[in-house]
């Protein structure tokens, strides 16, 4: 467009919307999207719900563990089959109560009891602060609200092995021997994690408790990957929009990693997302291939700005010493730079031991490459290049208040100086 012409805007929204010929409705594809159906889940499905019909005839059902490796359908089939049972259990005219926690976020004692106690507010009049009350007034504000009627308390702990760690099982063993305190209510728990080896935190009373019935998720497998990606896509995106080979790859590329059904569904949105910005009417293989490498480097950003501020400060030496031409480095070259770093921001250096060990970090992580070669005579070497773009890791800094005044130095030729 000239400059003299003018812009219509509600055109222009218009021509971008006739142009999107991809998603019929993206939502589908979200992580917060339940489907009507869970393919290959149905063995699960039936036997969460043989270990929670006793409900249907005022019984208590045990205590549940479920476990299985991430992107397996914990958390969807679960929610499926206990909403299920509350729609089921209203025809019976038995109330059920459904409270889901996700502990990576309510990761306390007191969190998990306030959560529960104000999952009733709405009926009691009751709540309770994130802090500040006695845990035992909690506990039994808890006992009081759950008890003021007959019915039935279903409490899933999501990440229940991120509660144990962070504050231990005291939280478990309360609610998993609840029953004997209450008249008329009662009580069980799902507990879903992706480590099994959270139950070394366990006392074993509670473990024994709360793995009363296991349910176990294996991972996905290449084919029942594509099923499920079927069945979304049908209601994804419009018909002949995928390419053949395009859900056979998602699946494929999910399957090497663990059978996570949550990694297949990414990458067949973002695959979409880069078709659909492009203006092309199918997506392919290729956007397939450039999803992955999207999500990739999106995960290393994300990687990247949880470190912590002296590894932080190391990755920026390594990225002046890439950008004045200076790599591959050894460990000493990358330790001078870093101490002149650490001066500059008023910071204690580590040693170079320490450093060496954040190195190694860091190459794990797969930000950096550190390989240790052989110098001859004089012993061994580490080389260090960087994995990812300089302009990348400029980009996650650029909002890290801490890192920032960093950000406009850099080296002066040859003598790796500060300018
Ligand atoms: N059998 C299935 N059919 C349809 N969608 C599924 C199926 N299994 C998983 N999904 C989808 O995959 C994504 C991940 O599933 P979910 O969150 O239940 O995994 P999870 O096992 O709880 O993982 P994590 O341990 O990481 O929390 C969700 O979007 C879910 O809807």
């Amino acid at each position: 467009m000239s400059e003299g012409e003018q812009l219509h805007l509600d055109k222009l929204f218009e021509r971008l919307l006739k142009a999107r010929k991809i998603f019929k409705n993206k939502e589908v594809l979200r992580h917060s999207y339940t489907p009507k159906d869970l393919p290959h889940r149905h063995e699960q499905i039936e036997a969460l719900a043989q270990i929670l019909v006793p409900v249907l005839k005022g019984e208590t059902p045990s205590n549940i563990f479920v476990y299985g490796k991430t992107g397996t359908g914990k958390t969807v089939t679960v929610k499926f089959v206990t909403e299920e049972l509350k729609k089921v259990s209203q025809k019976y005219n038995i109330p059920v109560e459904v409270i889901y926690i996700n502990c990576e976020i309510v990761d306390t004692h007191y969190r998990v009891l306030a959560n529960i106690v104000n999952h009733f507010k709405d009926e009691t009049g009751i709540e309770v602060p994130l802090v500040g009350w006695p845990t035992d007034e909690v506990y039994a504000k808890l006992k009081q609200v759950i008890d003021m009627k007959e019915r039935f308390v279903i409490i899933v702990l999501d990440e229940i092995d991120k509660l144990v760690k962070k504050s231990g099982d005291e939280v478990l063993y309360s609610l998993t021997r609840i029953n004997t305190e209450l008249k008329r209510a009662k009580v069980s728990v799902i507990g879903i994690s992706n480590d099994l080896k959270f139950k070394e935190y366990l006392d074993p009373r509670v473990l024994s408790s709360l793995s009363e019935e296991e349910v176990v998720f294996p991972p996905y497998d290449a084919n029942q990957l594509k099923d499920i990606l079927t069945q979304r896509a049908e209601e994804a995106f419009y018909p002949g929009v995928l390419e053949e080979g395009v859900i056979p790859l998602c699946a494929a590329l999910a399957a090497r990693e663990h059978g996570d059904a949550r990694k297949a569904l990414d990458l067949l949105r973002v695959a979409g997302e880069i078709a659909e910005r492009e203006g092309a009417s199918k997506v392919t293989e290729k956007h397939v291939w450039r999803a992955q490498e999207k999500i990739e480097q999106d995960m290393m950003e994300e990687v990247i700005k949880t470190l912590p501020l002296q590894s932080k400060v190391l990755l920026y030496a390594i990225v002046l010493l890439d950008e004045n031409g200076d790599l591959p480095a050894n460990t000493g070259e990358v330790y001078s730079v870093y101490r002149e770093l650490c001066e500059y921001l008023d910071l204690e250096p580590l040693t170079q031991r320490r450093i060496s060990d954040l190195i190694n970090e860091l190459d794990m992580l797969g930000i950096i490459n550190a390989k240790v070669v052989s110098k001859g005579r004089y012993g061994r070497t580490k080389e260090i290049r960087l994995n990812v773009t300089p302009y990348k890791i400029r980009n996650v800094f650029r909002y890290d208040y801490a890192i920032q005044p960093l950000l406009t130095v850099s080296l002066k030729g040859g003598q790796r100086r500060l300018l």
